[in-house]
């Protein structure tokens, strides 16, 4: 049975020595295909980010800190594009290793549901990998970490607009398994990298730690011997005690997504807490979707994210199966609204002889989750939430 290294933090990575020093200034070593995105220079980054000027800066992360800037991206002189600047941390070979190999991947990927790569910098021992901006920030935002939401208006995230996001995902994690020539493991899907643009149209990013595997043939999983990598709380259980990595790993970290949106509950953190003091469903649920989700809805969308998140992989259902299950989740809340809206107007007219305005989901009556039997569920939240790690 493999062992997760004692200093477990957010990520697992066994630490490697550099084999050689000189590894920041192995630029001209890559044989980079220029073709397929731009080559910045430093002094574009620079300029772009107003050398890195403090009121630029977005955030940090495991992999590097985040500047919005402004960067000509076509050969128009007279027009930039607002983007995001990551500044890649070159501790190590690694990094500069994992940079390389993240600008290699992105660059050949194409969906509306994936971040875009404008282009990247490597020069004088620094790396930078520039994207699209995206001006709503995180999923994490607007569920848990609600001080660094960007657009106050779109919180809190109606059930819908939620629905529409975890779709988006499943199909951007689809497409990543099935979709293109190898089939690509993300390995860290979580709130974090669920990217939202100006619409809330979600952009899965964070592919530093991504594998590819074996050309597309088959339906055979893909199964990679792989040093192990991730985030607690979203890693796979069967990954952490074989090593054996497979497309499942995703499906259960996107699982974990599931479960997030719908309690707007971390869960590596707040998840795991409620559960010890006892706490079950429907009472996890978040507040503000109580009432909301329709019963048939709420069934379908619990019973994908707990077979999402099963212990063996097997029993687990496949990215496309995901998305075609949350298409449908969607279409039993459309149709339970717009009954419960057309019995609701029904009433009001008999009652009245002006017709009334169509009631907008948010003034309906509540749902009722009394025919729902959680039990299941909430026996299986301990096994979830509180495993012990190997
Ligand atoms: N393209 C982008 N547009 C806007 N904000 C971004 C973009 N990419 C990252 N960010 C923001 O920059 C910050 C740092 O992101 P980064 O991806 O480095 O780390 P992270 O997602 O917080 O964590 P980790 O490194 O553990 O994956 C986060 O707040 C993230 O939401």
């Amino acid at each position: 049975m493999r062992r997760i290294p004692g200093s477990v933090s957010r990520f697992f990575f066994p630490r490697k020595k550099s084999s050689h020093e000189n590894y920041k200034n192995t630029e001209k070593d890559w044989a980079f295909p220029e073709e397929l995105c731009r080559r910045f220079s430093l002094a574009e980054i620079t300029t772009a980010t107003q050398c890195f000027d403090a009121s630029l800066f977005i955030g940090s992360g495991v992999f590097g800190s985040v500047y919005k800037g402004r960067i000509k991206v076509n050969g128009d002189e007279d027009r930039t594009d607002v983007v995001a600047i990551k500044r890649i941390f070159t501790d190590s070979e690694r990094q500069v290793r994992q940079f390389r190999a993240e600008v290699e991947l992105l660059c050949q990927l194409r969906h509306t549901n994936l971040i875009s790569l404008i282009g990247f910098c490597q020069e004088n021992g620094e790396c930078f990998i520039v994207y699209n901006y995206m001006p709503n920030g995180s999923l994490r935002d607007y569920l848990y970490e609600t001080c660094n939401i960007k657009n106050k208006d779109a919180f809190p995230l109606t059930w819908k607009q939620r629905l529409k996001i975890c779709i988006g995902v499943a199909r951007a994690i689809h497409y990543l398994h099935a979709g293109v020539k190898h089939t690509i493991i993300h390995r860290n899907v979580k709130c974090w990298n669920i990217l939202l643009d100006q619409n809330l149209v979600p952009k899965l990013s964070g592919f530093v730690l991504s594998k590819r595997g074996p050309p597309v043939l088959s339906n055979a999983l893909i199964r990679l011997n792989s040093e192990l990598a991730g985030t607690k709380g979203y890693i796979d259980p069967e990954y952490v005690w074989s090593g054996q990595l497979t497309e499942k790993s995703d499906v259960f970290s996107f699982g974990m997504v599931l479960f997030e949106v719908l309690c707007a509950k971390s869960c590596t953190r707040d998840i795991p807490e409620c559960v010890k003091k006892g706490d079950t469903f429907p009472a996890m649920i978040d507040p503000f979707l109580v009432g909301k989700v329709a019963p048939g809805c709420l069934r379908k969308f619990m019973n994908i994210a707990e077979r999402c998140v099963r212990l063996s992989g097997a029993e687990r259902p496949t990215m496309g199966e995901v998305e075609v299950e949350l298409e449908c989740a969607l279409e039993l809340q459309e149709s339970a609204d717009a009954i419960k809206q057309l019995k609701e107007l029904g009433t009001t007219a008999s009652s009245s002889l002006a017709p009334p305005p169509p009631a907008a989901a948010h003034d309906m009556e509540d749902y009722t989750y009394q025919d729902i039997s959680f039990s299941e569920i909430n026996e299986n939240l301990p096994h979830i939430y509180l495993r012990e790690w190997p």
